[in-house]
């Protein structure tokens, strides 16, 4: 998979350099490259924002330099590229970034990144790029941030992990959360290690039996616990999904 991110702060995505991200570009399972913005302005000073049309607090950021860089990126196509990117735009008025779309991107061969900055990229940048790439706008969580370049970061790692020999164990991520149609819809229970008691809490006795059946049971049923408690919403989407794939609707 190739990744291109065109952002005014590289430095925010050195990141993509270590771990998982940086092991599988060191292997060639990934081609990131990072573009500078303000090296498609034509002014002195670099200029990438101007003051928004109808008011209002902040800036915007000019649509020049933003459709040069994406110019740049899209004329760099290789041979095993596809023919254009896909265009990940993070933005707090997104869609919802989900293990689902993880796994759609997953698919791709080729994803550009554009993290904004002050309060976003003139719009017609983004309806000029859907006129020739898919567009896919991305929310990463319901809170603001300064700006797209952490919302990548979260992105990159969520797919770099799903593309196949980026993770350790290839079934890994088959048991994530979140993973759609599998029991795995449930959050992770807990995890234990040596030594099996510290600071006088033992580890639970049934994961010292050597019972696979009986700790694959206690498992899913900790998994089920503590996403009653925290994420009830998903146990009804779980139930749900159940009840469909046994066909057990009244
Ligand atoms: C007050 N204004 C409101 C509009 C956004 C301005 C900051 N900003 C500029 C570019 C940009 C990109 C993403 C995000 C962002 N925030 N939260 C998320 N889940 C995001 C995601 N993905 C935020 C961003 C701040």
């Amino acid at each position: 998979m190739r990744i291109d991110v065109v952002t005014i702060f590289p430095e925010y995505l050195e990141p993509l350099n270590v771990s998982l991200v940086g092991k599988a570009r060191a292997r060639g399972v990934l081609d990131v490259r990072l573009h500078e913005l303000r090296e498609h302005t034509s002014d002195v000073h670099r200029t990438v924002d101007d003051s928004p049309y109808g008011g209002g607090p902040g800036m915007v950021m000019k649509p020049e330099p933003w459709a040069a860089a994406l110019d740049r990126v899209v004329g760099s196509a290789g041979p095993q590229d596809g023919l254009v990117p896909t265009l990940v735009v993070p933005t707090p008025s997104g869609r919802p970034f989900t293990q689902q779309l993880a796994q759609d991107l997953a698919e791709r061969p080729w994803l550009a990144f554009a993290p904004a900055r002050y309060e976003g990229i003139d719009r017609r940048v983004i309806e000029a790029a859907a006129e020739r790439m898919p567009v896919v706008e991305v929310s990463i969580g319901d809170y603001v941030l300064a700006g797209g370049e952490v919302a990548v970061l979260v992105i990159v790692e969520a797919v770099a992990r799903l593309l196949p020999g980026v993770l350790g164990n290839a079934e890994s991520h088959q048991d994530d959360s979140f993973a759609p149609g599998r029991m795995t819809d449930l959050l992770e229970g807990p995890v234990y290690t040596k030594p099996a008691e510290w600071q006088g809490r033992a580890v639970p006795e049934v994961l010292l039996s050597g019972n696979h059946g009986k700790i694959a049971r206690w498992r899913r049923e900790q998994a089920f616990a503590r996403t009653l408690a925290v994420r009830p919403d998903l146990v009804r989407r779980w139930e749900r999904s159940a009840m469909d794939k046994h066909d057990l609707r009244a």
